[in-house]
């Protein structure tokens, strides 16, 4: 057989035939409001486009489609759109549709209008275009093919400039740091390095350290020891802050903070603060503005700031911090890389701990930390990022042992072992229910929220603060998650039934819209109450007025009552979900997974979910391969850091 070398020379070049809405911007401006009808786009997305449009035309159809993508993007938390993810697999990188179930019908999904797309046809739509920042200011901007909000894209460049800033220098470690770690942390025959005492190590010899480990790993423990040390390095004069992101978590930090000072001589203990504040109050939120009072211009008072619940700081937040921090001031980071992401745009923490399971630690850290550890370290060696060399993993849990399920359960899900579904029968602090096991979960429902309940009857006037304190002590004891907001099995539809079962068993009287006994969410910060967005109150009577208040207790441990037409952004708090959930630990969660296979559904879902629980973890889950392929399923966010 002859093979023609010149076959296709003389044929006209194929024209990409590209999907009609990209080649009239009518066309695409109707096809991003059906997408916005099935609520694959919200408002905002599709409005984004229009209203830079009437600022400067820019009838290019796939400039606006970009636009919407990227601000859709945004909403999910992610910092840009990676041009290059987005054209291998645009369903699956939007996680449009948002349900699985009759994709294929839609003939305008984004794998179908992208499809002959290329890199080129992106940088051309944007190319020259008005809205993208070369220059000065402008909403989008385009960096090694990510695109992004201008917003998102400052503050990414200020966190790299801040960090690489703060990890240029080392210093000094003082003679007597051996003694003072020999007395603080106890040295048995060990097999396994200490990492708490390597940590400890790392972060006195850093200006900017991250200590990560799962629940109980004894991040707590570990930097109290830190400060310890720093103390007494500095005669005691130091002055030393503590923050978490929201109130919930700086009362956490606090009670477990003071804890860990038990365990410190007393001489030493006396120098460590125990007031945790939330970063908003520390960096002085402005009402209704997204600036703070503390910034670049007017830093913050301090030498050294902790910061816990790391994994819960977004990207912008994370800027503001770092602009605020004084030039000289160390700053600690605490978290576990593993949860979810901040629920705002970014994942911070998660990206700035990368390769830190495997150490990366080059040869100027490994002489460091090998002369404070009778372990070799060799494994840990490699040629890691600067940021390596100032992250230590904790990675050994002190509050689960092996015969935890809930342990077991969080590190098989953790390393995508999707054999963790076998551990269910094996533990008995862990249970699994089917869809078809509703009349278990009402039951385990209604017992787990009935002791609050009861508790929430009218209480003493002259004891009201203990009182409330009490009651939302026993509210933390169970908590319902869930994996989605909206539909039948996400917050809306868990919290409608769940309502429903206690008004029929009589704990609860709803006829009206607050009643007593009715747990509620902020949805967003409210700077004049001094609340934030994932505080959770109980409605209760008043002893005093005999009217109904919501209580909620502050992160200095104080109770506010408030009235609740002042509360106009909460929702219903009996079920709640999981990534409003960071920042908390209840003795038993119960987490309903929705019985069809949506993209939200991950690894990290589950993995936050499960480290909620303290002592019991009910996982309700119509079939066994739906929790094998959210096992399987990792969540990225998007970011150039
Ligand atoms: N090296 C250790 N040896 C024994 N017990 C420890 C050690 N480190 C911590 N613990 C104990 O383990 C428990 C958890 O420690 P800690 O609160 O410091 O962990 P954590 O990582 O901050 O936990 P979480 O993030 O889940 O709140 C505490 O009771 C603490 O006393």
């Amino acid at each position: 057989m002859q093979i023609d070398l010149f076959a296709g020379e003389h044929e006209p070049e194929p024209q990409a035939v590209f999907h009609p809405a990209l080649q009239d911007l009518t066309q695409m401006q109707a096809m991003l409001q059906r997408w916005q009808q099935r609520r694959w786009l919200r408002a905002l997305d599709v409005q984004l486009p229009q209203t830079l449009h009437q600022l400067a035309a820019e009838p290019n159809p796939l400039l606006w489609l970009l636009c919407a993508l990227l601000c859709h993007q945004y909403g999910r938390g992610h910092s840009c759109i990676l041009l290059q993810d987005l054209l291998q697999d645009p369903d699956g990188l939007l996680s449009l549709p948002p349900q699985n179930q009759f994709l294929q019908r839609f003939t305008d999904r984004p794998a179908v209008v992208l499809k002959g797309l290329t890199i080129g046809d992106f940088r051309a739509a944007l190319q020259g275009c008005s809205w993208l920042a070369t220059a000065g200011p402008a909403p989008l901007v385009l960096n090694e093919d990510r695109l992004y909000l201008y917003r998102l894209y400052q503050a990414e460049q200020r966190v790299k400039q801040h960090l690489s800033l703060m990890l240029s220098t080392t210093l000094p470690l003082a003679n007597a740091v051996t003694a003072e770690l020999d007395i603080l942390f106890a040295t048995p025959q060990q097999t396994e390095p200490d990492w708490q005492r390597l940590a400890c190590v790392m972060a006195l010899q850093r200006r900017f350290a991250i200590i990560t480990g799962g629940p109980g790993t004894g991040k707590t423990t570990t930097v109290v020891k830190l400060l310890a040390l720093l103390q007494h390095g500095a005669g005691g004069a130091l002055n030393i802050k503590l923050a978490a992101p929201t109130g919930k978590a700086a009362v956490r930090l606090t009670e477990s903070i003071s804890g860990a000072l038990t365990q410190l001589p007393a001489e030493r203990a006396r120098t460590i603060p125990t007031e945790v504040t939330t970063l908003h109050r520390l960096l002085g939120a402005v009402p209704n503005r997204r600036s703070f009072r503390h910034n670049r211009d007017n830093p913050l008072q301090l030498e050294v700031l902790v910061v816990d619940e790391a994994s819960m700081v977004d990207l912008e937040m994370m800027a503001a911090l770092l602009d605020a921090l004084p030039e000289q001031a160390q700053l600690v980071l605490l978290g576990d890389k593993d949860q979810l992401s901040s629920v705002e745009a970014g994942s911070v923490l998660g990206d700035l701990c990368r390769g830190a399971e495997l150490g990366g630690y080059r040869d100027d850290t490994m002489a460091l930390l090998q002369a404070f550890s009778a372990v070799a370290l060799d494994k840990w060696r490699g040629e890691g990022s600067a940021l390596n060399q100032a992250t230590v993993m904790l990675r050994k849990s002190h509050r689960f042992d092996a015969h935890s399920g809930i342990g077991q359960l969080a590190a098989a899900v953790n390393r995508g072992d999707t054999g963790a579904v076998e551990l269910f029968a094996q533990y008995p602090d862990i249970e699994l229910f089917s869809a078809n096991q509703l009349s278990i979960l009402k039951a385990t429902v209604v017992a787990g929220y009935r002791q609050y309940l009861q508790q929430a009857q009218p209480g003493p006037a002259d004891e009201r603060d203990n009182w409330a304190r009490s009651v939302l002590g026993s509210y933390s004891r169970f908590q319902v998650l869930c994996a989605l907001r909206s539909g039948d099995w996400g917050v809306e539809g868990v919290n409608e039934q769940i309502s429903q079962w206690l008004h029929s068993s009589g704990i609860i009287n709803r006829q009206q819209q607050w009643y007593s006994g009715r747990p509620v969410m902020m949805q967003r910060n409210n700077y004049n109450l001094g609340l934030m967005n994932g505080d959770i109150g109980i409605t209760l009577v008043d002893p005093l007025s005999n009217m109904l208040r919501v209580v909620f207790q502050l992160a200095d441990g104080s109770i506010k009552w408030v009235l609740p037409s002042r509360l106009t952004e909460v929702e219903t708090a009996f079920a709640i979900t999981v990534h409003k959930s960071q920042g908390s630990e209840f003795n038993h969660c119960c987490l309903v997974l929705p019985p069809d296979n949506s993209p939200l559904l991950s690894r990290e879902l589950l993995y936050t979910g499960i480290t909620r629980a303290k002592q019991h973890f009910s996982l309700l889950c119509a079939a066994p391969a739906l929790l094998r392929q959210a096992i399987s399923r990792r969540v990225a966010r998007s970011s150039g850091l």
